[in-house]
């Protein structure tokens, strides 16, 4: 059956060809009265003429018809590898109607949402978003915008069994001539593990990983955008910054496990504490930062801060044990205080520190006076930095008397500082503040070195067996180089390890036993002296003290001063000494400024005292000229 327009038109052509000829052999007859020759002649190329025309028509009548005939077959193939490409695509396909009512569906959809193709064909498209989505950028919608240009998304849908999956969907709109939709066709493919990974990744980037709760980086971008809804409401903010008091203790004794455990129950206490719209962050370790949204006033982060101290402090279970944990806060508002995140986190912090300092298990509000201290403490260390640069430190030395005799023992080397404008400066003033900037490591090994050399000096120049005590900071106690530091110190120093003792105050020592003792060992396995200053101002048993590997220690001076009027300090001071000779270790007393303490010293059988009634610290020069004192008179 002929179906091509073209095709039909050419047969038109056929008759009026045919007309063509008659007409030309009738013209040629016409000229002629009877039939001749020429006359037969005329006829046949009329018919000739005819036919030929004839044949050309059809012959193209026929091309054309074989070109549509085959230009079919190319659309149907066409069409069958479509149909095939589209059954069998690796995305989901979806064909729906004007209405958005599915109408088709592909393997690969009833492979990804567990609907067979007779269930689904009929429902509309928004029978794949889930039930709770509202109209929001995540569910599926139609739109005739869809036309010319594709709607492309990722959107969570549901599957037969209301299960749920990821897909980015492109959308497109088929139309009629009139522009109108007719169809719309959909094409999916399942990204929920991509979306996973994607989830796991920005968990990682924005949550702490232990606790769940926002990190640092999320809680400043909370932060941030809490403080600018704060500028357009007209609102406060507050921070909290937090410290768990006894955190280090319980992860050093009952391990990191357990540790890990607080640090779970006390992101969930403190979730338990603040509204659905505050946000409680883990910074590291045992720091935790809270934002407070939309408080009235300073009181509000008041009662917040009162009931995290409360709920804390109830008992937590980890293991076999119970453990009660205080923890300290400082507090900053904004915009009161600043309205500058990193100026908010810093007025925080200095508060915390502020009421760590006041005893810790409180908290404290941020004030300026803070920030004034801060900044004369960063001048300090700035200072100190300088003052080692630049030699501006010095070494006095005491004299430790063997009290019986009155004879010159050791001496204790003990650092002082010329500021360039401040003059002389005491090291209550800044050996704090170089204990918390770890300068104290630095300056440390400076004076061990200084005294090392200055002491070998003396000892040449006197040919006196003099001894060396040297103070240790608890950052130095706990630096892992210190031994090492000890060795090249008595090496390049000459000095003979028997002529240095090192004092460690007794605080140092009441960390975790097994590591101090083992820090004790190695000190004196370089073979100097080990003194427990201080001693009597900490809390540590007979029994503990029993296990360190000491040699001797030093009467606090808080005792000693008060004697002969205080009996309690008497007593105290003479059972110390029996105690420590019991253990087999020397004592000496520190602080002793009359006749009447050192005599209570020699009846109990103390063996070394230092203090003003036998010298006050003296210069390395000073100290000489005692010695050639000695010496002349010995002589
Ligand atoms: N880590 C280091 N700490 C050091 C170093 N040098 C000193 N210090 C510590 O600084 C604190 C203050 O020291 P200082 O002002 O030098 O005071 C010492 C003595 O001058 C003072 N003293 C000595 N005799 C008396 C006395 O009869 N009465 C009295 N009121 N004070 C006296 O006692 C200080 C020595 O104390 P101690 O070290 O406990 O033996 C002080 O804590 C120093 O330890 C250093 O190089 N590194």
């Amino acid at each position: 059956m002929l179906t091509n327009p073209g095709s039909k038109n050419a047969l038109l052509y056929v008759p009026l060809a045919t007309i063509c000829g008659f007409v030309i052999s009738i013209a040629l007859l016409a000229r002629n009265d009877q039939i001749n020759t020429t006359d037969i002649s005329a006829l046949v190329v009329g018919f000739s003429v005819a036919l030929g025309l004839i044949s050309l028509i059809l012959a193209r009548a026929n091309a054309k018809l074989h070109k549509s005939l085959s230009e079919q077959e190319v659309a149907k193939h066409t069409l069958t590898k479509l149909s095939s490409a589209i059954t069998n695509s690796g995305a989901s396909i979806i064909i729906t109607d004007s209405r958005g009512i599915i109408e088709y569906v592909n393997d690969k959809f009833v492979a990804m949402t567990g609907w067979t193709a007779d269930e689904i064909r009929g429902n509309t498209i928004s029978v794949l978003n889930p039930i709770e989505s509202t109209e929001t950028e995540d569910s599926l919608r139609l739109e005739p915008s869809c036309l010319g240009e594709n709607w492309k998304g990722e959107v969570l849908c549901r599957g037969k069994g209301d299960q749920r999956f990821w897909a980015a969907v492109t959308i497109s709109a088929v139309s009629n001539d009139c522009q109108q939709v007719t169809n719309y066709v959909l094409s999916g493919i399942d990204i929920s593990d991509l979306k996973e990974v994607n989830r796991k990744m920005e968990q990682l980037a924005l949550f702490d990983s232990l606790t769940g709760l926002a990190n640092r980086r999320l809680f400043i971008d909370r932060l941030n955008q809490s403080i600018k809804s704060a500028k357009r409401h007209g609102n406060k903010i507050a921070l909290l910054f937090l410290d768990l008091d006894q955190f280090k203790r319980i992860n050093d004794t009952l391990g990191h496990d357990s540790g890990d455990m607080l640090l779970l129950t006390v992101a969930d206490r403190l979730k338990s504490c603040v509204r659905s719209q505050d946000t409680v962050a883990r910074l590291g370790g045992d720091e935790f930062t809270i934002l407070l949204n939309d408080v009235d006033d300073a009181q509000d982060a008041t009662t917040v801060a009162k009931h995290i101290l409360k709920t804390l402090k109830e008992p937590i279970k980890l293991g076999q044990h119970e453990v009660i944990v205080s923890t300290s806060i400082g507090i900053t508002l904004a915009p009161d205080d600043s309205s500058n995140s990193d100026t908010l986190m810093k007025n925080a912090d200095l508060a915390l520190y502020k009421a760590k300092e006041k005893g810790r298990d409180g908290y404290y509000f941020f004030t300026e006076e803070l920030n004034i201290r801060a900044i004369k403490l960063l001048t300090l260390e700035q200072e100190l930095r300088h003052a080692l640069q630049f030699d501006e430190f010095t070494l006095l030395f005491q004299p430790q008397v063997h009290i019986k005799s009155g004879e010159i023992n050791s001496v204790e080397a003990l650092i002082r500082w010329h500021h360039p404008t401040r003059g002389r400066v005491s090291p209550d003033d800044f050996i704090a503040v170089a204990e918390e900037t770890g300068l104290i490591v630095p300056i440390g090994e400076w004076v061990l070195k200084k005294a090392c050399i200055e002491i070998k000096m003396l000892q040449q120049l006197t040919q006196f067996p003099l001894k060396v005590a040297v103070n240790l900071s608890a950052r130095q106690f706990k630096d892992p180089k210190l031994e090492t530091v000890i060795k090249e110190v008595l090496e390049c120093s000459g000095l003979e390890p028997q002529f240095l003792e090192l004092e460690v105050t007794e605080s140092m020592l009441m960390d975790d036993i097994q590591s101090v003792i083992a820090q004790l060992n190695r000190i004196k396995a370089t073979g100097v002296t080990i003194t427990i200053d201080d001693f009597g101002s900490g809390y540590s048993s007979l029994s503990y003290l029993k296990r360190l590997p000491v040699d001797i220690l030093k009467v606090d001076r808080e005792f000693v001063r008060d004697i002969p009027d205080d009996l309690n300090d008497m007593e105290i001071t003479s059972a110390v000494i029996a105690v420590a000779h019991k253990l087999n270790l020397k004592v000496i007393a520190e602080g002793v400024e009359n006749i009447d303490q050192r005599d209570f010293l020699v009846i109990n059988k103390c063996d070394y005292a230092q203090g003003y009634y036998f010298s006050k610290p003296l210069t390395f020069e000073d100290l000489y000229d005692y010695f050639c004192k000695i010496e002349r008179i010995s002589a």
